[in-house]
């Protein structure tokens, strides 16, 4: 490729180019036919915007909070596995870049530096993904270390009794985690930690349900970016299903094909209250490093913004149900 990436998906061939193959694979890579790995991009394109106009967009406020931290935008990085082998700093150098842009990090329990290290190097605020392993002990200790190094929540990956097949990292995991985790366990999570538990992998309104009535601080709908059950719906189409029954008890936050503003916004109008971003982070650290990461994440911030300006919407509030309509909704309307 020739010249200055000019959005997200231009990273991904940056980073193709700069990785070993079998990382890139790692990285790119989805689970068995990769159905659901294209769904969760293409979903998004059979979603079509209303925009309003003669509304005042002058000013374009992208801010928002999540469990009352204030973030330039709705854009989290989420939490992935093993950055040193996209970039030598790995986890450090997301980190900086989150900071940088004043959003915040979730930091993978399979990070490649330490959860100190990644607490050392700046200022941005981090989240602790969390899986749980048989041996319950260890994980008493990574949570208290968290808390200890200033990580504001946990997020329980729960979409992953077993590693989808195929690395030796997979058959690893597979013995050393604890499949029989259950709605139960989360009482235990709740007694050995005082930060906020937010679920993450939930995909259906039922367990939408049980996640709120446990008392989780927030739910995660997404399917671990296709890479674990294939032929779950794309996660943009169950978005709604699981806003609608929380009611608004907890919030949604939402991942899953991000891969432009337009996304974004679509996701915000379905009732996300934030989105985090995935692969694109590691296409950017492995092409560039922390400036990398940087610019995808200012990449989708412009055009969110730019989004939300020819929507008739200038502050994330303003972003409704009615500026978003469905295939069904199109269809429907057309009879
Ligand atoms: C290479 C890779 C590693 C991942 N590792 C983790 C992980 O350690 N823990 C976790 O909860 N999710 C993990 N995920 C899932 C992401 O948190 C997120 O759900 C997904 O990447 C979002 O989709 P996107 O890549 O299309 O943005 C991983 C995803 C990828 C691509």
């Amino acid at each position: 490729m020739v010249g200055e990436p000019l959005n997200v998906n231009e990273f991904q061939e940056l980073a193709r180019e700069a990785l070993p193959k079998m990382y890139n694979d790692f990285y790119a890579g989805g689970a068995e036919d990769q159905y659901t790995l294209k769904e969760n991009v293409e979903a998004f394109r059979r979603i079509m915007i209303w925009p309003r106009i003669l509304v005042d967009v002058s000013r374009i406020d992208m801010s928002t909070t999540v469990l009352g931290y204030k973030i330039s935008a709705p854009i989290l990085i989420a939490p992935t596995a093993l950055h040193k082998l996209a970039h030598p700093e790995g986890e450090v150098a997301t980190a900086r870049a989150a900071a940088a842009c004043k959003t915040i990090m979730v930091l993978s329990f399979a990070s490649s530096c330490t959860v100190v290290e990644v607490a050392s190097s700046c200022q941005a605020v981090r989240f602790f993904q969390l899986y749980v392993y048989k041996q319950r002990e260890i994980a008493a200790v990574l949570v208290q270390r968290a808390e200890r190094n200033g990580y504001k929540a946990l997020v329980l990956t729960v979409d992953t009794p077993r590693l989808d097949n195929g690395s030796n990292l997979a058959a690893y995991a597979n013995k050393a985690m604890d499949a029989s985790i259950c709605w139960k366990d989360i009482e235990w999570l709740k007694s050995i930690t005082n930060l906020p538990i937010l679920i993450k992998g939930v995909l259906t309104g039922e367990d939408a349900i049980k996640a709120a009535e446990v008392g989780v601080a927030g739910i995660m709908v997404s399917n671990h970016g296709a890479r674990q059950l294939d032929y779950t719906d794309a996660t943009i189409n169950v978005l709604e299903e699981v806003v609608h029954a929380v009611r608004g008890r907890v919030p949604v936050f939402f991942d899953g094909g991000v891969r432009r503003g337009t996304d974004i916004f679509k996701a915000l109008a379905l009732g996300a209250q934030a989105v985090l971003v995935g692969r694109p982070v590691i296409f950017g650290l492995a092409a560039k490093g922390e400036y990398g990461v940087r610019q995808v994440i200012q990449m989708l911030k412009d055009e969110l913004e730019l989004t939300m300006a020819l929507s008739g919407c200038p502050s994330v509030k303003d972003i409704t149900r009615r500026h978003v309509r469905t295939e069904r909704e199109r269809l429907h309307a057309m009879l």
